[in-house]
């Protein structure tokens, strides 16, 4: 793990933005595309105002989450809905969006097709993820119902997650997905998510999720 240090966030939010954009030019320098999966929540908004902007071919960009909310896509909590506000605009408008949402009571009755469409697009270019201050990551949340299920190398692509922690029912990638990404990239921000990192480094991923991926990842933190 490299952990970055910034300044402040605001800093913090350009930087990085700048750094994804980046990496995804460099990887269309040698593949005919893209795959970018990012966060939803309260933090990455700020790096998807600086990211839309971005000067590259987007058309070329594949965007998806890394875990969704099973929430319809108008749903204030929708993190889809994120998206569509401030990354998928400007000249990100352009990059193919893949959808964890589809209209159903439960993720359970449309994940073949949510896992046909996301095949092709593994191992994942770049990958940006959030963390919670309970260490979870995408939605493996410590205490969730199918965490071990979700933390095991042979799991499937997506796993429905139901956890004390999580309003919501969600639908995340699963651990070996993350842990497979070519890029890894962890923004976090604040003194209480800093020492829940710093706990996460000392302890199993089964309690806490965001263990899985340290390994290969950068940290990006500002206070
Ligand atoms: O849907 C979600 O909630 C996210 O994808 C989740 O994994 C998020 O990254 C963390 O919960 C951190 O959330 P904040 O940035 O809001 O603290």
């Amino acid at each position: 793990m490299e952990l970055i240090e910034y300044p402040d966030v605001e800093m913090m939010m350009m930087d990085l933005g700048n750094q994804l954009a980046g990496e995804l030019k460099n990887c269309l320098l040698n593949h005919d595309w893209a795959s970018f999966a990012v966060p939803g929540g309260t933090t990455p908004g700020p790096i998807f105002d600086v990211l839309c902007a971005a000067d590259l071919e987007w058309d070329r960009v594949h965007v998806m989450l890394t875990d969704e909310r099973w929430v319809p896509e108008d749903h204030e909590r929708s993190n889809t809905r994120l998206l569509r506000e401030r990354l998928l605009v400007e000249r990100a408008a352009a990059a193919k969006y893949l959808p964890l949402y589809a209209k159903s009571d439960q993720p359970e009755d449309v994940l073949p097709e949510l896992e046909a469409m996301l095949s092709p697009e593994l191992p994942l270019s770049v990958l940006l993820l959030g963390m919670g201050a309970d260490m979870h990551t995408a939605s493996l949340f410590p205490g969730a119902d199918r965490l071990a299920d979700a933390m095991a190398d042979d799991a499937p692509i997506l796993m429905p997650m139901r956890a004390p922690g999580a309003p919501e029912l969600r639908i995340t990638l699963t651990a070996r997905v993350l842990k497979d990404a070519m890029s890894t990239h962890i923004v976090i921000t604040g003194a209480e998510k800093r020492a829940a990192l710093e706990r996460a480094q000392r302890m199993d991923p089964g309690s806490a999720p965001v263990a899985a991926v340290l390994q290969n990842a950068k940290v990006h933190w500002a206070e």
